[in-house]
């Protein structure tokens, strides 16, 4: 049975999907921008901060799901630059400890709302 997860403390969806879905003991979490969800816009300060936003967003949906980021198996990530992939690298360690989840990551063309990142991951329960 699947479960619907919803966070107060993440950005609202940007269209018709869940905050993350939760099935056979995982959490699947949907795509997360760089948006601060307070006021729903993106936030400033480029890259690095984008992607702090993301991940802690991140964050915030796994812990309404009962779950943590010590606990994901997987990320990924998708940047509109491969460039920025060494702004995440600036960030990712203060939410991933070793030994670090698996990991793809690429370049895209566009993301919603002209975010630089969109990030994904799924945990364990
Ligand atoms: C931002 C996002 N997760 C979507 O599907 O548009």
């Amino acid at each position: 049975m699947a479960t619907v997860i919803k966070s107060d403390k993440a950005p609202a969806a940007a269209g018709p999907y869940s905050h993350a879905i939760e099935s056979a003991g995982l959490i699947f979490t949907a795509g997360q921008l760089a948006l601060d969800p307070e006021t729903g816009k993106m936030v400033e300060g480029g890259a690095e901060a984008q992607a702090r936003q993301a991940l802690t967003n991140i964050k915030h949906v796994l812990e309404s799901a009962g779950s943590s980021m010590d606990k994901v198996i997987k990320v990924t990530v998708f940047a509109t630059k491969l460039e920025y992939f060494a702004d995440l690298a600036k960030v990712y360690t203060d939410f991933f400890n070793e030994p670090f989840p698996a990991r793809s990551g690429m370049e895209v063309s566009k993301l919603p709302m002209d975010s630089m990142f969109e990030i994904e991951v799924v945990a364990e329960k």
